[in-house]
């Protein structure tokens, strides 16, 4: 079980709702997923007019705990603005900081998410600040109370996996909060890896929307997640130098 805040979700997998290639391939592969969590950039929706459309009508949202990311804003007070807005119109008070800082990269502001989650968790919103994979900047979240931090793991929809196991792993291994690898995953591999390093679950969008068949991609990275969570609890071997043959001479592993 997954814990964010005083909530727990059954699946580790979160799952972006934007890019798929139209609504009804969106709907089946947010059903195969089994993901719980769904996020989706608060500025595409009509959040204030029901009427007019938006990217999710297909889905039973009642179903799925709706995560609003401030994808779009560049300062701490652009992303504060669109928590405000996410918290008005009665989505949700659990909240993607997502600032960016560099147009090209899609690379984090430190900074301006840093301030922002200073204000949204005095006015108390559930945050899961977007972040690059950095430890310091992780441990400093934590101090200051969010509920959850996501690195990325390599650039926002470019696929190319873990850059950086090495890094990742620092951060899962001294953060005491939900680790949720953001941005970056590429295939059914790279999310089972994140898994089995010990994230504590996995939010990707583009390998699922962009891949040739999203339903069938959906329902591999749930079984990737599900398999690189199930490795983590079992706790690999060490790696060894050396060759130790399977079938030793002397002493059976079993007793008859
Ligand atoms: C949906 C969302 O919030 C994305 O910004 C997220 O970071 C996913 O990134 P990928 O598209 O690289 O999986």
């Amino acid at each position: 079980m997954l814990k964010i805040g005083n909530q727990t979700f059954e699946s580790r997998f979160l799952l972006g709702t934007g890019k798929f290639p139209d609504f009804k391939i969106q709907k089946q592969a947010v059903e195969v997923s089994k993901a719980n969590i769904l996020t989706f950039a608060l500025r595409r929706m009509n959040v204030f007019q029901p009427d007019q459309p938006n990217f999710l009508e297909m889905l039973d949202v009642d179903k799925y705990t709706l995560l609003p990311n401030t994808a779009g804003a560049s300062t701490a007070e652009e992303a504060i603005r669109t928590a405000h807005l996410a918290k008005a119109s009665g989505l949700c008070d659990m909240v993607k900081v997502e600032i960016i800082g560099d147009s090209r990269t899609l690379l984090p502001d430190p900074i301006e998410t840093y301030k922002a989650c200073e204000v949204l968790l005095e006015e108390g919103f559930i945050l899961l600040p977007y972040i690059s994979d950095d430890l310091v900047l992780a441990k400093r979240l934590e101090a200051l109370g969010v509920h959850a931090v996501m690195p990325g793991v390599s650039p926002i929809g470019s696929g190319q996996g873990i850059l950086n196991p090495t890094q990742l792993q620092l951060i899962i291994e001294t953060i005491n909060i939900p680790v949720i690898v953001d941005a970056g995953i590429g295939s059914p591999a790279d999310a089972a890896l994140a898994m089995s390093l010990g994230a504590d679950g996995v939010l990707l969008n583009t390998a699922v929307s962009g891949a040739k068949d999203p339903v069938k991609m959906a329902n591999a990275m749930r079984l990737a997640i599900q398999a690189g969570r199930l490795g983590y609890e079992a706790g690999r071997i060490d790696k060894r130098e050396y060759a130790v043959p399977s079938s030793p001479v002397e002493g059976l592993s079993v007793s008859e």
